[in-house]
């Protein structure tokens, strides 16, 4: 069965890190979807220059038809640069340059022009020194969509983690956790199993906060007073979730074998796991959106820009994973 090509909003991100060799990896080979980079022309062919790389680039507009590009080339709809960007270097003169680029996307995916956005890394420090407040791809995404609240969940192959807390200070981690956020972002985790995944009856492995998931309130009573309570009345309504579990063994293949996905209580709780398993092969998904959003797994690397060393692994995971769930979406909407 032949599906009509989907039109795809990629942006590169940060012009100092990979993000532009990473797109501009994609003009390798005939594109089967319409991926369309949102970024500098400019940048992209110099970046192209650099990493000797002989690619076409073909501008076009944000409602242009779908067309996919075919080897050697790369679609892309032009945003200009505030300031000259040089592979290895941040300069927060740009930070406006990337949310113009992330705003363009955005607004693309709401007005349907595109059925999907795949987002390149961002440097979150740098946008936050142009005096920007900026914590990630997640929360702005969740702003700019009117979205109240949102999840961010890392998947590979065998392993899907998803996160009640994002970006926020360690000290601040255990505060954030209130039942509001937990049961909600529950509800959310397991809708989009369902939806997304078409997991009918997701099965949920919980973290627990604190060491040895609290050792009975002796480690810390977050457990007891605010993840069972949780836990037990989402339970009640037909949730499968096993926790509060310790999570050093909850990561063991004993819990993980039986499970669709584990819900982390924080950033480096989940995601070290995640990364050990899959770095390079994973996606970041946003849970809760309006509109589909992929991420790769990884950073700016700064350290490999212009380079020709980026590993595009995680992009083509993001991608593939950004055209099924459209795909997925669209024959619901048709059926
Ligand atoms: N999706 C996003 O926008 C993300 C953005 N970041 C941002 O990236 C910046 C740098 O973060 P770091 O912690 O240094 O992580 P990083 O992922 O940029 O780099 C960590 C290590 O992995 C290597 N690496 C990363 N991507 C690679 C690739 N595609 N191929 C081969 N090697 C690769 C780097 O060379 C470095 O050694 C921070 O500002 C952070 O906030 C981090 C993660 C995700
Ligand atoms: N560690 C994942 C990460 O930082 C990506 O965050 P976001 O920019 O996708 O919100």
């Amino acid at each position: 069965m032949t599906t009509a090509p989907l039109r795809i909003a990629l942006t590169p991100g940060e012009p100092g890190g990979i993000g532009p060799d990473l797109a501009l990896s994609l003009a390798q080979s005939d594109q089967t979807h319409d991926i369309v980079a949102i970024a500098d022309p400019a940048l992209l062919a110099e970046r192209a220059r650099q990493l000797q790389m002989d690619v076409t680039i073909c501008e076009v507009s944000a409602q242009a038809p779908a067309a996919p590009a075919p080897q050697g080339q790369l679609n892309v709809l032009p945003i200009a640069l505030q300031a000259p960007a040089q592979a290895g270097q941040l300069n927060p003169a740009n930070a406006r340059y990337v949310l113009d680029t992330l705003d363009a996307a955005i607004d693309g995916c709401t007005a349907h022009h595109f059925d999907a956005l795949v987002t390149g890394p961002v440097h979150k420090g740098v946008i936050n020194e142009a005096d920007i407040a900026f914590s990630g791809h997640t929360e702005y995404l969740a702003q700019r969509t009117d979205t109240e609240l949102v999840v961010m969940m890392l998947a590979t192959e065998g392993l899907r983690v998803a996160l009640v807390t994002t970006h926020l200070p360690l000290k601040d981690v255990a505060a954030a956790i209130t039942p509001e956020r937990l049961e909600a972002i529950t509800r959310i985790l397991q809708q989009d199993m369902q939806r997304k995944f078409g997991i009918a009856e997701p099965q949920i492995l919980v973290c627990g906060l604190n060491p040895h998931a609290g050792e009975g309130g002796h480690l810390g009573r977050e457990e007891i007073e605010v993840i069972e309570p949780v836990l037990e009345r989402l339970r009640r309504e037909g949730f499968a979730l096993n926790g509060p579990l310790p999570a050093d063994t909850l990561f063991t293949p004993k819990y993980l074998q039986n499970a669709d996905a584990v819900l982390a209580m924080y950033h480096d709780q989940g995601l070290p796991v995640l990364k050990y398993k899959g770095f390079g092969q994973a996606v970041n998904i946003t849970l809760g959106l309006p509109i589909i959003r992929t991420s790769v797994d990884h950073g700016t690397a700064l350290d490999l820009a212009g380079s020709g060393r980026a590993d595009s692994g995680s992009l083509h995971t993001a991608l593939n994973y950004a055209c099924n769930m459209a795909q997925a979406r669209g024959h619901l909407t048709n059926s």
